[in-house]
């Protein structure tokens, strides 16, 4: 019998591009998948993927044209909330009355009304957690006996705090929807994630798809009796993988289209010369942060290629916004609005990657062997930052001033250490090359990653 997998996604390309991975690594292991997005993504992408055994899926959100930054979240989640419920209650009765019922559904990261539904039709489902097993694990321990304890941390106090199966973590290594002055305007997320976790504890058996591996993350996957956490990733195109399929060299789903004249540039440039900037689909630098990296990356006086996103959405480029220096800039490196990350971070000049730690990056920062300057902004980075410095030891985390800003001297600094030929610069690239390995070990025919899923599936057919 063949499964038939009900994949919902949050709309948002971090939690997209795994999800459309996973989508394909189930129909190559034989089930059919429809994958359900909303609107405000869909109309962002170049075009909807294709694939064979792949449906996609998209419903009114009621941010059709797109959700913009400075667009009230809150409002949003709840609109996503109450026509997603809806739309998704319509097709899971429409495929019943087709006679091709689903036989399982999987949800991402917070969208908890998907659950409810799941529930009110008795259909099996479990969690794909997009984000790290560790991340998983502390907002767990936040909402089950450990609050007061990472809310004081979260509070600024100095002493390290210790969780079950996790390193020693500061306050500054724990997602910052914890601390407590962030915790009230993202409240509604933190409720969200909350019911997520409530949901999973009632279940008889609970199942959580991580975006992580086994090597990767033992201690965390393993530091939960109520939950079974399997690791099924790292969630990339196969090409950048293993190179079984050279064919698979993108996720599918892009948001944004983009020339591919950066991989002629980059062809121009020695080996592991290159430094690569980026802070993920989400995030929006002050000009005074920019204008610091900027002069960082100058006086590196190494190549760049720097990713900065086109406003959306409608939204006008203001010329206060243009950077002081661009001529420097273009002359030593290149600034473009988007690129295929992946393709970038396997290019042989890649040397480094001033990155914002969000998960899928820093996943694929260690699928492709690339040291990182970790220069977190907010939720899962920071502690993906910690995880980077100190655990898996392939990068440096920036330090900010007191006004909260990285200065280019100390960006300057923090490549020196991870490109040069000193001591933390060898450390750096040993252990980027050792995750790299690693990484492939996993989701190769027969390793943790691919055991895990492939169990699951057929866990699905018989009907768990
Ligand atoms: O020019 C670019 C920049 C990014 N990407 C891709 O976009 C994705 C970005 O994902 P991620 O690094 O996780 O960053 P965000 O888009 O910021 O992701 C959000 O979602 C993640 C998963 O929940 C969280 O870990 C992050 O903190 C959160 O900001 C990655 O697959 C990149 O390869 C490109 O293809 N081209």
């Amino acid at each position: 019998m063949q499964a038939q997998i009900l994949l919902v996604t949050y709309p948002a390309q971090g939690h997209i591009n795994p999800s459309l991975q996973l989508a394909k690594l189930l129909t190559r292991a034989g089930a059919h998948v429809t994958f359900v997005t909303s609107s405000s993504a869909s109309t962002r992408m170049s075009k909807p993927p294709t694939l064979e055994g792949l449906e996609f899926v998209t419903f009114s959100d009621g941010y059709d044209h797109g959700f913009k930054h400075g667009d009230d979240l809150q409002n949003f989640m709840s609109e996503l909330d109450r026509l997603g419920s809806q739309a998704l209650t319509e097709l899971i009765v429409a495929r019943a009355n087709e006679g091709r019922p689903f036989t399982c559904l999987l949800y991402g990261i917070i969208i908890p009304w998907v659950a409810e539904v799941a529930q009110s039709f008795h259909l099996p489902s479990a969690l794909v957690w997009s984000q790290a097993a560790t991340v998983f694990d502390i907002y767990y321990y936040y909402f089950n006996g450990y609050g007061e304890l990472i809310g004081n941390k979260g509070n600024g106090s100095s002493s390290s705090i210790e969780l079950p199966g996790l390193p020693l973590l500061s306050s500054s290594d724990l997602p910052s929807f914890l601390e407590p002055s962030k915790a009230i305007a993202f409240n509604f997320v933190l409720k969200s994630l909350q019911k997520q976790l409530e949901q999973l504890n009632r279940e008889s058996n609970p199942r959580v798809l991580v975006n992580s591996f086994d090597a990767l993350e033992s201690e965390a996957l393993r530091a939960l009796n109520k939950f079974k956490l399997m690791g099924i990733g790292p969630l990339l195109p196969l090409a950048f993988l293993d190179g079984k399929d050279p064919s698979d060299t993108s996720f599918g789903g892009d948001l944004f289209r983009d020339s591919k004249d950066y991989i002629q540039w980059l062809n121009s440039k020695p080996e592991s010369s290159v430094i690569y900037v980026s802070f993920g689909s989400l995030s929006v630098l002050s000009k005074q942060q920019s204008e610091e990296i900027a002069r960082g990356l100058l006086a590196s006086g190494r190549p760049f290629l720097w990713v900065i996103r086109a406003k959306e959405n409608g939204e006008e480029e203001k010329e206060d916004d243009k950077l002081s220096c661009v001529e420097e800039l273009e002359q030593q490196g290149m600034i473009v609005p988007w690129c295929s990350q992946v393709e970038v971070l396997s290019h042989p000049s890649l040397g480094c990657f001033v990155s914002h730690c969000g998960w899928n990056s820093t996943l694929e920062s260690l699928a492709c062997g690339v040291p990182v300057v970790a220069f977190p902004q907010w939720t899962d980075q920071t502690t993906n930052a910690k995880l980077i410095e100190d655990v898996w030891k392939t990068g440096l985390r920036v330090m900010v001033n007191q006004e909260g800003i990285v200065e280019g001297g100390e960006i300057k600094k923090c490549l020196e250490l991870v490109m040069g030929c000193g001591e933390k610069g060898q450390e750096v690239r040993r252990n980027a090359k050792k995750w790299k390995d690693l990484a492939r070990e996993a989701v190769k025919e027969g390793g943790s990653s691919d055991k895990n899923l492939k169990n699951f599936v057929n866990e699905i057919i018989q009907g768990y």
